[in-house]
C-alpha cells in the first residue's frame, strides 16, 4: 500500500548500519512529514549517505524500521519507485543523447510524468534542449540530473550534496531551481556540506554524527535557544570579558557607563558556528538538543 493514515513520508526509528564489524548508523530516528525540506548534515563520514541510501532502496538496513511514503524501501515495487525522485552525489552518463532525447527516454518509464519541455524549461535547458550531454557543463549536467530526478513527478525528492563543486552563480541558480520544486509541495531529503545551502533550503536539519543524531530542528533554533544570543566582548582593567546575552544594547550601555574599556565588539554567531559547536559539544559528551 502506498501512503499512511497520517502525513509522514519518511518514518526512521531506530537504524543501524553495520559493514562488517563496522558501525555506521546506530539508533538513527527521525520522521519528515509531507512537504517538507529537511537537510541532513554532519561531517565526513558521519552517515549521510549510508542513511539516504537506505531510504531510496539503495543499500539494506541492518536493523531498524525505515518507511517512505508508507513503504519499506527494500520490498517496494516499480510504483512506489515511480514516486521516488534521486539525484545521486555521481551519476552516470549518457554522452551521446541530446537532453530533450534523454528525458523523453526517461518520461516513457513513468505512469504521470512532468511535461519533457516545460521541464527543460524549469531547469534552464531550452536553449541546449538539442545539445548532446557530452557538451554540457557540469552545471548543466547537474541540471539534467536534477531534471532525471523530478521528471516522474515524484512525492518526495532525495539529493546528495546536489551543489559540490558549482561555482556560486550556479549554486544560487540550483537553489531556485530547488525552491520551485519545493513550492511544487514535492518533500525534499538533502544531504550537504554547505550551512548556507541548508539554510535557504530547508525547514530544518537533521544532524549526525558516527552514525547517531545530534540535533533535529529547524536551522533557527539549532543548538538551543543560547546559541543564536550575541557575543559582547570587551577589555578593561580586570582583562578579556564575554557576556553572551540576549540584550547586547543593555550590556553595552553598561560598560560604557563603567567606562575606561577598549576592543568592544557585539556579534552573532554564525549558523556555521553553531553547527560546529553542536557537533564539538558532542565530541566532549555534550547532550543532544
Ligand atoms: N560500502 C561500504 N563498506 C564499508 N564501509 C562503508 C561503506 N560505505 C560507507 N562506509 C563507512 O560508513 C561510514 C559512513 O559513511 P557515509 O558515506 O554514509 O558517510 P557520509 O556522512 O555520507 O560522508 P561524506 O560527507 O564524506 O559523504 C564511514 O565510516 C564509511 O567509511
Amino acid at each position: 500500500m502506498l501512503g499512511t493514515m497520517d502525513d509522514a513520508h519518511v518514518e526512521v526509528a531506530g537504524l543501524t548500519k553495520r559493514y562488517g564489524d563496522k558501525t555506521a548508523i546506530s539508533g538513527v530516528s527521525f520522521r519528515i512529514d509531507a512537504g517538507e525540506s529537511v537537510a541532513l548534515l554532519g561531517p565526513n563520514g558521519a552517515g549521510k549517505t549510508t542513511t539516504i541510501e537506505i531510504l531510496e532502496g539503495f543499500r539494506r538496513a541492518t536493523a531498524g524500521r525505515v518507511r517512505v511514503l508508507g513503504c519499506d524501501p527494500d520490498r517496494a515495487g516499480p510504483t512506489w519507485r515511480a514516486r521516488v525522485g534521486i539525484v545521486l552525489q555521481q551519476t552516470g552518463t549518457f554522452d551521446e543523447a541530446t537532453v530533450g532525447e534523454l528525458l523523453r527516454q526517461f518520461a516513457a518509464y513513468y505512469p504521470a510524468p512532468r511535461d519533457v519541455a516545460e521541464l527543460i524549461e524549469a531547469v534552464g535547458l531550452t536553449a541546449q534542449a538539442g545539445t548532446r550531454i557530452s557538451r554540457l557543463s557540469g552545471g548543466q549536467r547537474r541540471r539534467v540530473d536534477v531534471a532525471l530526478g523530478v521528471i516522474g513527478n515524484p512525492s518526495i525528492l532525495f539529493l546528495d550534496e546536489p551543489t559540490t563543486g558549482f561555482d556560486p552563480e550556479a549554486r544560487r541558480e540550483f537553489w531556485a531551481l530547488i525552491r520551485a520544486i519545493r513550492s511544487r509541495g514535492t518533500t525534499i531529503l538533502l544531504t550537504t556540506h554547505y550551512l548556507d545551502e541548508a539554510a535557504e533550503l530547508s525547514d530544518r536539519a537533521i544532524v549526525i554524527a558516527a552514525g547517531t543524531v545530534l540535533a533535529d530542528s529547524p536551522l533557527a533554533q539549532l543548538g538551543g535557544p543560547d546559541a543564536h544570543k550575541p557575543h559582547v566582548r570587551w577589555t578593561d582593567p580586570s582583562g578579556d570579558h564575554l557576556e553572551i546575552t540576549a540584550d547586547p544594547g543593555a550590556v553595552v550601555t553598561a560598560i560604557h557607563a563603567r567606562g575606561n574599556y577598549s576592543d568592544l565588539s557585539v556579534t552573532t554567531p554564525s549558523l556555521e558556528q553553531t553547527y560546529l559547536d553542536v557537533i564539538d559539544r558532542a565530541r566532549t559528551g555534550g547532550v543532544r538538543q
